[in-house]
């Protein structure tokens, strides 16, 4: 049956699963983690409960034979110093040398020395959640297969490194796509390198090596299974069958040993196609709205037809129904508001409205719940990634709740390209302006401070006159009122300024530019700045974005084609937690405008397609 690990019976049976210790059971006198450089080599490490980023290094340093000095251990967004008790058992912590000295890379030892000394099994499970029990059994399917000999073999679709493993009868039963194989990370089989793991990647909001996180939260996510994800989790794997780049002359190397990777490993699902070979006319009207669901709430920025397999139910070759499985989610969740990409948005059964179970399961989304179950599951996923999460599904209860079908919040939530122009979404200017609500709630504090200011003065400089007597010196103490040259727009000081981790790209838009001169207010007059033009005007506003893009070539299975990939027009990482909590309200406060905006301006547009539609 798709989508199911193996029953609970046989997760009781021993496998190489690790007898993990979960956040805040630290009385276990040993944590192991396993450290993974930026070129990808991994290495589990037992940690004493006193252990500190220093030791720990050491103990690297020690395993890997390199210097660890200036280099920094990072989990997520936290850079590790002294306290390590965020870190719980089998964390995978990211080794990064310090940009003055990425020069030199962490050479990658696959050889048997490292194997030697990491002890750890076959594939372990990281993570010790009850909901990844049932993966116990597939994993120990594989173990028993490799040690029979039946290998993993390569995928050769796909731009990342990935492979299929398979059972003791030799049948696929699972996909494996290591973290250092992604697209431009070290190890790539397929000559897409050139970054570091921890670097913007194929899209500039998700770096590169992070995707297997996503590929396991959009599992987590997927709640009753409504939307069909495969079940996936997080491993450490070792095997020789695993890409390793010669980093330093940029050549593949003749992999003979044994390697160890972090990996990201989903259930292998048998099918007939994927969307992209075959009509979509068949495809079940519910099968493309949870799926929909899911890739609106969690930003999915790859949904093309090759994400979507395909399996035909009953009877050889009919043309009865079909089952949709989508796969592939590690292109979801960036950390800033992407344009995403929905393959089904013109798809009619899209159009069609949601039906009464899916309305109920939407409104059950519970993105605080959600955001919070991710930081336990996967403590390594990144804050600005939840917002994305949090904001997402707001927007699609709220949707859902005015009405709008799943075509048309899609549509809302993406770009309009030109050429060589791009526009933001209509959810991207809901965003812009609710973040510039914010910043005048900030201005005025501070305006009302200046009054207070002003005014306090004021009685000061009269209570001081009222107790003069005439100074017949001339020797007046009295000054002038103040002038408090306090709160420009464009005073940077008001602006929560958050490291920024993520490597800024040359064209990011300036959001202080774009906030200074356009000062959104609820009529969003036109505003234009300078050589960068970017227009805006009431409503629906013709917006224009207009500057050189930067491409990265893309062939992504049957898709061959450029992606404008370096532009973001709304940060999450840039607001405080106060002024993303207001930014909430006030992003919930413009919907309801927004939406009627959008119904005016597609009704009669769109085909109003009934339940008596057949698909
Ligand atoms: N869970 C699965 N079950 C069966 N086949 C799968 C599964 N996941 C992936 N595949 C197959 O493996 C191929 C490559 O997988 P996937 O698309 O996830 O890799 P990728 O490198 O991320 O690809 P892309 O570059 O298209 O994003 C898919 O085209 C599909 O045929």
């Amino acid at each position: 049956m798709a989508g199911k690990f193996d029953s609970p019976v046989q997760t009781q049976m021993a496998v190489a699963v690790s007898n993990g210790v979960c956040n805040g059971e630290y009385r276990s006198r040993t944590r192991r983690v396993f450290v993974q450089t930026e070129t990808g080599c991994v290495l589990g490490l037992e940690l004493d409960r006193n252990d500190n980023a220093h030791t720990v290094k050491r103990k690297i340093q020690i395993a890997f034979n390199v210097p660890t000095d200036e280099s920094s251990l990072t989990f997520g967004d936290r850079t590790l110093n002294e306290d390590f008790s965020a870190i719980r058992n089998d964390s995978p912590l990211l080794l990064t040398r310090n940009v003055m000295h990425r020069s030199s890379s962490t050479p990658c030892l696959s050889g048997k020395n490292l194997q030697q000394r990491d002890q750890s099994s076959l594939i372990e499970i990281l993570g010790c959640s009850a909901r990844f029990d049932g993966a116990t059994g597939l994993v120990k399917e594989i173990i028993k297969a490799i040690k029979n000999g039946v290998d993993p073999i390569p995928v050769n679709s796909g731009l990342g490194g990935a492979y299929y493993f398979r059972n003791i009868k030799g049948e696929n039963v699972a996909i494996v796509k290591p973290t250092d194989e992604e697209p431009f990370a070290p190890n790539n089989p397929k000559g897409f390198i050139g970054k570091a793991l921890g670097q913007p990647g194929l899209k500039h909001s998700v770096r590169v090596g992070e995707t297997g996180f996503r590929e396991v939260a959009a599992y987590l996510l997927d709640y009753d299974h409504f939307a069909n994800v495969p079940p996936t989790v997080l491993v450490k794997v070792t095997h020789s069958v695993f890409n390793v780049n010669d980093v330093m002359n940029g050549n593949k190397l003749q992999n003979t040993n044994k390697v160890s990777k972090i990996a990201s490993l989903q259930q292998f699902i048998p099918h007939d196609f994927d969307a992209s070979d075959h009509g979509t006319s068949s495809f079940p009207v519910d099968a493309i709205h949870r799926i929909g669901i899911l890739d609106i709430r969690i930003l999915n920025t790859d949904r093309h037809g090759g994400n979507l397999l395909v399996r035909k139910f009953g009877g050889v070759g009919g043309f009865g129904e079909v089952e949709l499985i989508p796969i592939d989610h590690g292109l979801c969740l960036p950390e800033s508001l992407e344009d995403p990409y929905f393959e089904w948005i013109h798809w009619p059964q899209a159009s069609i409205p949601f039906s009464e179970i899916e309305l109920e399961y939407i409104k059950n989304i519970d993105p605080i719940r959600d955001s919070n179950m991710l930081r336990t599951e996967l403590p390594m996923i990144r804050e600005a990634c939840l917002r994305a999460l949090v904001l997402c599904s707001i927007f699609l209860q709220e949707a859902a709740a005015f009405g709008l079908c799943l075509a048309e919040i899609g549509e809302m939530m993406s770009r309009q390209f030109h050429v060589q122009q791009v526009e933001p979404s209509d959810l991207e200017v809901i965003c812009l302006e609710a973040k510039e609500l914010v910043r005048e709630i900030d201005l005025s504090f501070f305006e009302a401070d200046e009054r207070d200011d002003e005014f306090q003065f004021v009685m000061d400089c009269e209570a001081a006159q009222s107790n003069l007597a005439p100074d017949m010196s001339g020797n007046s103490s009295v000054k002038a009122p103040l002038h408090y040259e306090f709160g420009s727009v464009n005073d940077q000081s008001f602006l929560a300024h958050v490291d920024e981790a993520v490597e800024e790209s040359e064209i990011q838009v300036d959001e202080d530019r774009f906030r200074t001169a356009s000062r959104l207010s609820p009529s969003l007059k036109k505003v234009n700045l300078g050589e960068k033009g970017f227009h805006y005007h009431c409503g629906k506003p013709e917006r224009s974005y207009t500057m050189g893009y930067s491409y990265s070539s893309r062939v992504s299975g049957s898709v061959n084609e450029q992606l404008p990939t370096s532009i973001s027009f709304v940060k999450f990482s840039d607001m405080n937690e106060d002024e993303w909590n207001l930014f909430i309200v006030k992003f919930k406060e413009l919907l309801y405008p927004a939406f009627t905006n959008v119904r005016s301006r597609t009704i009669g547009q769109r085909q109003k397609l009934g339940n008596s539609c057949q698909f």
